[in-house]
């Protein structure tokens, strides 16, 4: 397990694993007063959370399933990626994509954290790519 340095004022709002197999640690809200999300609205969320994530790691902010589920709650970007030289505040996207207001109050949580490790690649310019079977097939070309 890699140690990864944070800054958290609240002990509360620490990020943690709510099961010993859970994937994603969830990020609570660093809010004073409560944030009402009108549904087709969107707003930033902080989470009170700096981190440092070690070179040669990323960190996914990903929504959580159950908001989403029961009410329309995602992330605008779709997956954030918390770059390993970030030192700023984490902070949430979210969207109301549901028919009803969302109410975000302090120590929710309203994302989860997954940290990854990735590959840095350099580009090789050719001029042919090897063939393959699927070729340029794809977006369902195999079939819904
Ligand atoms: O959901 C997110 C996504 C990003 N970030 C922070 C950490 C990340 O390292 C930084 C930049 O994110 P990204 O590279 O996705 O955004 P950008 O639009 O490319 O901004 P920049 O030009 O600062 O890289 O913003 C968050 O706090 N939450
Ligand atoms: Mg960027």
């Amino acid at each position: 397990m890699s140690k990864v340095k944070i800054i958290c004022n609240d002990q509360a709002l620490l990020p943690a694993y709510e099961t010993a197999g859970a994937a994603g640690m969830d990020l609570k809200a660093s809010i004073e007063t409560t944030v009402i999300i009108k549904p087709g609205h969107r707003t930033l969320i902080p989470t009170g959370v700096f981190i440092e994530i070690p070179v040669g790691m990323e960190a996914q902010v990903r929504a959580r399933s159950g908001l989403a589920v029961k009410y329309g709650i995602g992330l605008v970007n779709g997956i954030g990626t918390i770059d390993s030289d970030y030192r700023g505040e984490i902070k949430i996207p979210l969207i109301n994509w549901g028919h009803e207001d969302f109410a975000v109050n302090r120590g929710d949580r309203i994302a989860q954290l997954v940290f990854c490790r990735y590959e840095k690649v350099s580009w090789e310019c050719v001029e042919l790519l090897s063939e393959s079977i699927r070729g340029a097939g794809g977006f369902g070309h195999t079939g819904k």
